[in-house]
């Protein structure tokens, strides 16, 4: 063994005894590791003996492994690191002896007694969420701590993961002094575990006292870097903490190979649940994920192509320019590494509404400029039943600020009042079993679609409903359009002298099976409240009209897509509102909820409505206006009450629309009428009924 008097010596047995390790533990794996590294200190020192401790506990884990295999283990015998915990049922705290010395002992030759005992928990046990510091409990009976145990959390930023740490005092210690005692054992949280906080026991070891900084082989990963980084010791190379914890693959090259693309993950040892993909099962996944969001859907597509391209192209570019397009690459150059910062910016972050986005850079071929392209894979937060991603190839546009509602939410002063005290006998079909439309005769719930449901048994809206829908909104003839005797639109602009009522179109609606009725929830009879089902995606449009919705799915004619959701205000709460914005928001999201207004004489101001998706809202919130050939048609659902002041307003198709096509519907707005609610902008719809660019004709011609 080296001579005792060696500093370096003395400090690695202090620092393992700091972690609560005996010098009998120590002294053969030092001498092993001294061989190995050619007596070079500084890779022992490192990180504060890290090398040394890790090849301690491995040492451990293979000794107790090799008894476990030879048949020669008493079974009473607890081996050092899989001691189960005695007189304790699972899940609860146990305690374990453990030895420390001094420096001055080791180099007497002396092993020490126990001197400390730690206190750990032990599997799953379910502690409170304090951020800070929380009790988990009493030390259970027959345990020598009486005092409750501490449980420290904090984040562990270079890991990304947290982790608890749990302290006990020891029974012949002061209780207080022993909470800051270094009697401490690390446990990681088991964050998959959700809200029930899970406490995995790290390392254990009987003949260790509780380490005061965390040490945790064990995972199967740990195991295979312990392998990599034996195989690289044994080789001779010199071993380097950096490149042990990284995985590089080259994915792409250039044909003579001298431009490379490859991939590097720096991924800690301790982080425990990462398992090292294979270079296939990454670009399998990237390449799915190019067909599914940039659709990318030609059988010719190949993301190894598209690559491999790339490096090319960096060598044509070089060529033909003598610039170099790399910075968001790791290029290779005559086989030798080299790091480009701007590689490693692909970053997660968050958008307002706590959606999980990737942003990146792209590189533009023409400027070299970088541009930030964002996608969301679902801006629902899982609250829908399926997924509707968000994409900006273009990296021109802020992610959109708002929260994503799959439901309506009344703001302050609405009255939406459904009860089942006020659904009528007239008003559901009790008696109905099962799916309503596969009766011979339909019923109750038909009644205000003339005796035929508005459905077909695919679930599409049926011809005739859509097609009478449609021509009411193409043609508003002069019967189509109704006359509130007191306006709620106009009362909100002027209580006092109200001007004349502009009209409301008359709208038809559909009636749901709801609570009270007796069918299913996969009655036909119930298409807008089963949510959500064709898959969609949020788009940056190129004609300036900002995010837009598609379709990623043909859709066929009278498909149901969404209702449109936001918060339920009042007519003049919007108006109020509108009035603070003062027309700065370069998009507005209200839609009112007129087309009852005409059955009472004079409205209340709390029953006049309409849904704001600027703050709280749907998918629909995204959807774009189209002068008259929109795509979709709103319509007016009633479901959970027959009082018509409230409905929900849903999209179905106006006719098949492709894969691709981006949904449009008219917002009736009125391009002249600067004093509605929907305050009119600047139409970029591209239809040639557009009546934007008519007023803008017209008043060209006036000039
Ligand atoms: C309900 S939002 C639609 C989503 C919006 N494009 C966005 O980026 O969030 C309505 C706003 O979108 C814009 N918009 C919708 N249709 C448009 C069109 N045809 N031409 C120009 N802008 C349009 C207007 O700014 C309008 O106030």
């Amino acid at each position: 063994m080296a001579p005792e008097r060696d500093p370096r010596i003395a400090n690695a047995f202090r620092a393992m005894r700091s972690l609560g390790i005996d010098a009998e533990t120590v002294k053969p794996v030092l001498r092993r590791l001294l061989k190995l590294y050619n007596r070079n200190w500084d890779l022992i020192e490192e990180d504060n003996f890290r090398t040394l401790a890790d090849a301690i506990f491995e040492h451990s884990d293979d000794k107790a492994k090799a008894e476990k295999n030879s048949d020669t283990v008493d079974e009473d015998v607890e081996p050092p690191f899989k001691k189960p915990h005695r007189g304790l049922p699972e899940d609860q705290v146990s305690s374990t002896g453990g030895n420390g010395k001094s420096i001055k002992d080791i180099e007497d030759g002396e092993v020490p007694k126990s001197s400390n005992d730690i206190m750990m928990v032990e599997s799953s046990q379910s502690v409170s969420r304090d951020p800070t510091q929380c009790c988990v409990g009493e030390a259970p009976s027959g345990s020598k701590f009486k005092n409750p145990i501490r449980v420290n959390s904090a984040l562990d930023e270079e890991n990304s993961s947290k982790r608890l740490i749990l302290r006990a005092p020891c029974s012949n210690q002061d209780a207080n002094n022993c909470v800051l005692d270094p009697m401490i054992r690390d446990i990681a949280l088991d964050r998959e575990n959700g809200n029930s906080i899970g406490l995995r026991e790290i390392q254990r070891s009987p003949q260790f006292a509780a380490p005061t900084s965390r040490i945790c082989p064990g995972s199967s990963n740990t195991s295979e870097h312990s392998e990599k980084r034996k195989k690289k010791l044994e080789s001779g190379s010199s071993y380097d903490h950096q490149t042990t914890f990284q995985t590089a693959y080259d994915i792409a090259s250039s044909t003579c190979g001298k431009v490379k693309v490859s991939l590097t993950c720096n991924h800690d040892q301790w982080q425990h649940n990462f398992r090292v993909p294979s270079a296939d099962e990454v670009l399998s996944f990237a390449e799915n994920t190019c067909h599914k969001f940039y659709e990318t859907t030609g059988a010719q597509f190949s993301l190894i192509k598209l690559l491999n391209e790339l490096c090319e192209s960096y060598l044509e570019t070089n060529r033909s320019s003598g610039n170099y397009i790399h910075r968001s690459l790791s290029c290779s150059r005559d086989s030798t590494r080299e790091d480009h910062p701007e590689a490693d910016q692909g970053k997660r972050i968050s958008s307002g509404s706590g959606s999980s986005v990737s942003r990146g850079h792209v590189i533009s071929r023409d400027s070299d400029k970088k541009k930030v392209f964002h996608k969301v894979s679902d801006i629902t937060n899982g609250t829908e039943k399926v997924k509707i991603s968000l994409l900006d190839e273009k990296g021109n546009e802020d992610l959109p600020h708002y929260i994503y509602c799959p439901e309506n939410i009344t703001y302050e002063s609405a009255y939406v009042h459904a009860s089942l005290a006020r659904i009528s006998d007239e008003d559901c079909c009790s008696g109905c079993i099962g799916d309503c439309l596969s009766s011979s005769i339909p019923c109750t719930c038909a009644r205000d679609t003339g005796g035929e449901f508005a459905y077909t048994p695919e679930g599409l809206l049926n011809e005739k409903f859509l097609q009478s829908c449609i021509s009411m909104k193409l043609s508003p003839k002069k019967h189509h359009l109704f006359y509130c005797q007191d306006c709620p639109l106009e009362r909100a602009k002027n209580i006092n002298m109200p001007e004349k009522c502009k009209g409301h179109m008359l709208r038809k609606f559909i009636k749901e099976c709801w609570r009270k009725c007796g069918c299913n929830m996969q009655c036909g009879n119930r298409v807008v409240q089963r949510g959500i089902t064709r898959k969609l995606q949020v788009f940056l449009t190129s004609e300036g009209k900002g995010w837009g919705l598609r379709t990623l799915e043909e859709l066929p004619k009278g498909s149901f897509i969404c209702e449109y959701v936001g918060e339920i205000l009042t007519n003049i709460e919007l108006y109020e509102r509108n009035k603070k914005s003062r027309g700065d928001d370069k998009h507005v999201y209200p839609v009112l909820l007129d087309a009852d207004w005409a059955t009472e004489g004079v409205l209340k101001d709390e029953d006049a409505l309409c849904l704001d998706a600027t703050h709280y809202g749907n998918v629909a919130r995204f959807i774009n206006h189209r002068c008259l050939d929109g795509n979709l048609l709103e319509v007016p659902v009633q479901v959970e009450t027959p009082d018509r002041h409230y409905y929900h307003l849903a999209f179905f198709t106006t006719r098949k629309v492709d894969a691709l096509e981006e949904l449009t519907w008219d917002y009736g707005i009125d391009f002249d009428d600067k004093t509605h609610p929907v305050k009119a902008f600047q139409c970029h719809c591209g239809s040639q009924y557009c009546r934007d660019r008519k007023l803008k004709k017209n008043s060209f011609r006036k000039f």
